[in-house]
C-alpha cells in the first residue's frame, strides 16, 4: 500500500457533508480500490461555527480555501462550493500546481470549462467532473471514454430535476406552476430562489457540458438558445395530455443534418406519452444518446441530491488516485475538434400550434396558405369547438426554427385568426 493521498475539500454543504461521509464510512475499501489511503487534510467553509450534516474534526475546517489548495502537501482537491468565483481562481491555482481537481461545479465548466481544461494540460493534472450533469448518473465517463470511439449524432434528455418535479406535479395532479413550485422548494428540490431550475439555466449549462462531450467541441452555455418553463400553465398541461403528449423541459444536442454544426438548446416540449422519456417522474433525470453505431442508449437515475451527487465526486475521487498513483493523467479535453454551434433559427423541429378562430368558411385556407408561404409543411390539423369559440390545433413536419417563428409571427397578423392560443415544440415521435 503506498503512502496516502492528501484531499482537501472545499464546501460543506449539500454535497460536500456527504462526500466527507463516504470518506469516513468507506475508507478501507476506498483504499483497497485505490491502493492507497485517503487522507483528509482539510476543509475549506465560508463560516466557521455552523452546523454541519456530518461530523467534521474542527482542527480540519478554515476559511482560508486559497492556502489550502496550494499546500504543498495536497494531492487532490475536491470543489464544491459552487459559483463561478472563488471557484475558478482555487481550482486553476490547484491544478497549475499539479493538483488532481474533482468538481462539480456545472454553471462553471459551463461558462468557461476551456481554462480549467488548459489549466490541467499545463499542470499535468486531472480534471473530473462526473458529479456537473445528471448528479449520480455515469454520462460524462461513457461519453468521454466508452463511446469515444463512435459517433454520437444526438443527445436528448432530462437534465433538471426541479422543472421535471414540476412539470410531473402539473401534469398528474393539475396544479398551477406557482403552486407546484412551492412543493418542490417544501421538499428541498428547489432553491429558495429558483430562477437558475426554472429559467433553464442550470440545464443549460449542463447541455453544454454534454454536448462539448458528445461532440468533442467547444460549447459555452452561452451558445445554448434557452427557454424555461416560467410561462406554462396548467392549461397547457391539460390540453398536452388530452392530446396523448406530457409537457417536459428538454435539452437536446445535435448534429446538423450535413453534419457540418450543431444545434444545443433547452426548452419546454410536447413529447408522446408513449416516449420513454414521459415516464421519467418526479425529480428523476434521463437521457439518451444516439450513436451511430452503439444505437440507442438511455441513462436514468437520481440527478440531484447530496448522496446521489457525491457518489459520482467518490468515483471520480478514485478515478483520479488510481492516475496519480500510476502517473498518468486522465483524457486530455483541451484540444477539441471545432463543431460550430448553429443558432436556434438553423435548428430543424417541429412544432405544436393551437390558434383561436372564427368557425367559417376561408378561415383554414387563410392559415394553410401563410404556413405554405413560410415552407412549413402541416402533419395534422383539427378543429375543437365551433361557432365563435372554435381552435385550430395544428401539428407541423419538421421545419428550420427560423421558418416556423416567421409563420406564428404571421399567424398574430391574419385578420381570421383572434390568438395564438399556444405554441410549443414537439419532440420524439416523428
Ligand atoms: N445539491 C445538488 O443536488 C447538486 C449540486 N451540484 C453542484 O455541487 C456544488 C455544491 O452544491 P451544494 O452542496 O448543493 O451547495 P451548498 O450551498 O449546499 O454548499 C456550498 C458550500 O460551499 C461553501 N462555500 C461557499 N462559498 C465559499 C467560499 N468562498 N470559500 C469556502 N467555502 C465556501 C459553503 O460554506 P458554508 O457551509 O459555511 O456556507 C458550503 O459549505 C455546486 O457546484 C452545485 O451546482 C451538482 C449536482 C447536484
Ligand atoms: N438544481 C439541480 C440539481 C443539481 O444539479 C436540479 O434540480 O436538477
Amino acid at each position: 500500500m503506498s503512502k496516502p493521498l492528501k484531499v482537501a475539500l472545499l464546501g460543506c454543504g449539500v454535497v460536500g457533508s456527504q462526500v466527507i461521509r463516504l470518506i469516513h464510512e468507506q475508507g478501507a475499501d476506498l483504499a483497497a480500490r485505490i491502493g492507497a489511503p485517503l487522507e483528509l487534510a482539510g476543509v475549506a467553509v465560508r463560516r466557521l461555527g455552523r452546523k454541519r450534516d456530518v461530523e467534521v474534526d474542527p482542527a480540519l475546517l478554515t476559511t482560508d480555501a486559497e492556502s489550502l489548495v496550494t499546500r504543498d502537501d495536497i494531492d487532490i482537491v475536491i470543489e464544491v462550493i459552487g459559483g463561478i468565483e472563488p471557484a475558478r481562481t482555487l481550482i486553476t491555482a490547484a491544478l497549475s500546481r499539479g493538483k488532481s481537481v474533482v468538481t462539480a461545479n456545472k454553471a462553471l465548466l459551463g461558462e468557461d470549462g476551456a481554462t480549467l481544461h488548459e489549466a490541467a494540460r499545463t499542470g499535468h493534472g486531472d480534471l473530473y467532473f462526473e458529479a456537473s450533469v445528471a448528479g449520480a448518473i455515469p454520462l460524462l465517463r461513457p461519453l468521454r471514454e466508452s463511446l469515444v470511439g463512435d459517433h454520437v449524432n444526438r443527445v436528448l434528455g432530462i437534465v433538471n430535476g426541479t422543472t421535471n418535479y414540476i412539470l410531473d406535479k402539473m401534469d398528474s395532479t393539475g396544479a398551477s406552476f406557482t403552486d407546484a413550485l412551492e412543493e418542490a422548494q417544501t421538499l428541498g428540490y428547489a432553491e429558495a430562489d429558483p430562477t437558475a431550475d426554472v429559467e433553464g439555466f442550470d440545464a443549460a449549462a449542463k447541455a453544454a457540458i454534454l454536448a462539448g462531450h458528445a461532440f468533442h467541441s467547444r460549447v459555452t452555455a452561452e451558445q445554448v438558445h434557452r427557454e424555461g418553463i416560467t410561462e406554462i400553465t396548467a392549461t397547457d398541461v391539460a390540453s398536452a395530455k388530452e392530446m396523448g403528449y406530457v409537457i417536459k423541459l428538454l435539452a437536446i444536442c445535435a448534429r446538423s443534418d450535413d453534419g457540418r454544426s450543431i444545434g444545443v438548446r433547452v426548452h419546454p416540449a410536447m413529447i408522446p406519452r408513449t416516449h420513454p422519456l414521459a415516464g421519467v417522474r418526479e425529480a428523476y433525470n434521463a437521457v439518451f444518446v444516439e450513436a451511430e453505431s452503439a444505437g440507442e442508449l438511455m441513462f436514468y437515475g437520481k440527478g440531484a441530491g447530496g448522496a446521489p451527487t457525491a457518489s459520482a465526486v467518490l468515483g471520480d475521487l478514485v478515478a483520479v488516485a488510481r492516475n496519480r498513483l500510476a502517473g498518468t493523467r486522465g483524457p486530455d479535453e483541451s484540444t477539441y475538434a471545432s463543431l460550430k454551434v448553429h443558432p436556434i433559427g438553423e435548428t430543424v423541429t417541429r412544432c405544436h400550434v393551437a390558434l383561436d378562430v372564427a368557425d367559417k368558411p376561408g378561415v383554414l385556407a387563410t392559415v394553410a396558405e401563410l404556413f405554405a408561404k413560410h415552407d412549413v409543411s402541416i402533419q395534422t390539423v383539427r378543429q375543437e369547438g365551433h361557432g365563435d369559440d372554435a381552435q385550430l390545433v395544428i401539428v407541423t413536419h419538421r421545419a428550420t426554427d427560423a421558418d416556423l417563428t416567421a409563420t406564428m409571427e404571421g399567424l398574430r397578423e391574419l385578420d381570421v385568426v383572434r390568438a395564438v392560443a399556444s405554441v410549443m415544440r414537439v419532440e420524439g415521435d416523428e
